[in-house]
């Protein structure tokens, strides 16, 4: 379970979250949405430890992420497909990271199979393009078996076979009773893969509940949030 509650984070004179609570269940995909600037990524940085909240809190199963002491077995994160080092193959990028967390050497086998990428596990990162590092950030959050996981943009430069791939995957996570939160810009793949929406604007929450709910009232999904978001954008083409 991942709640948030009155979180505030503040960059100088800039206000990313203000004051912002939500819930994301275990056994369900919890779609987080919001234009460009709404304070998503800021969220996830200080659920998962990155970055400290000016005040309130985001907890994992009622503990602050760091305070876990069960690191990437308790919960797993794609923020940044990048993250891996280009120079080193897959295979060794993980295993690096099942040793440092005390994981178990044949949880980097599965994970690679479990996102397709054991035929290209001993090349380099860097050769990859970006939709198999997107692939190998899901494998990195899977490394830890953990009931939670957090995807930020998961999909993003992923083909259709692959965003096809990890819609299937997200859902099976949930069902086995995880929590699985993840974030994109992609309304229509939200709609076809999360069973609960959280919808911000300018760091504030502007809806939270079940998809069906949200976009049977106004339509669709993207008419529901168009209309929420309508006085949250910063950017729009043409001056409209
Ligand atoms: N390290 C930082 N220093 C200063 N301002 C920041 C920092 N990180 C984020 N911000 C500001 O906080 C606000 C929220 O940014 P954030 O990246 O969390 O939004 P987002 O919803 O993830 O946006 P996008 O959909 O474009 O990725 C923006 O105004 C951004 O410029």
């Amino acid at each position: 379970m991942i709640e948030v509650d009155q979180l505030v984070k503040r960059y100088g004179s800039t206000t990313a979250v203000a004051g912002l609570s939500f819930t994301a269940r275990p056994g369900r995909v919890t779609g987080f949405l919001g234009p460009n600037g709404a304070g998503k990524t800021t969220t996830l940085r200080v659920l998962l430890g990155l970055d400290a909240p000016t005040s309130g809190s985001a907890t994992i199963d009622g503990v602050p992420f760091r305070s876990h002491r069960r690191g990437l077995r308790h919960a797993g994160a794609l923020l940044d497909a990048q993250q891996a080092h280009p120079g080193l193959t897959a295979a060794v990028h993980l295993a690096a990271l099942a040793r440092a967390n005390g994981l178990p050497g044949r949880r980097v086998d599965e994970v690679l199979g479990e996102v397709g990428l054991t035929e290209v596990a001993g090349r380099r990162v860097g050769t990859y393009s970006l939709g198999m590092r997107q692939r190998l950030g899901v494998a990195t959050a899977l490394l830890g078996d953990p009931p939670v996981l957090v995807f930020d943009e998961p999909v993003n430069g992923m083909d259709p076979e692959g965003v096809r791939w990890a819609r299937g995957l997200f859902r099976r996570l949930a069902a086995e009773g995880r929590t699985v939160f993840l974030s994109s810009h992609l309304i229509g793949e939200m709609a076809a893969t999360a069973d609960d929406v959280v919808v911000v604007g300018r760091g504030r929450l502007l809806a939270e509940g079940p998809i069906g709910d949200l976009a049977g009232a106004a339509g669709s999904l993207e008419d529901a949030f168009l209309e929420l978001t309508s006085a949250s954008v910063d950017y729009r083409a043409g001056g409209a």
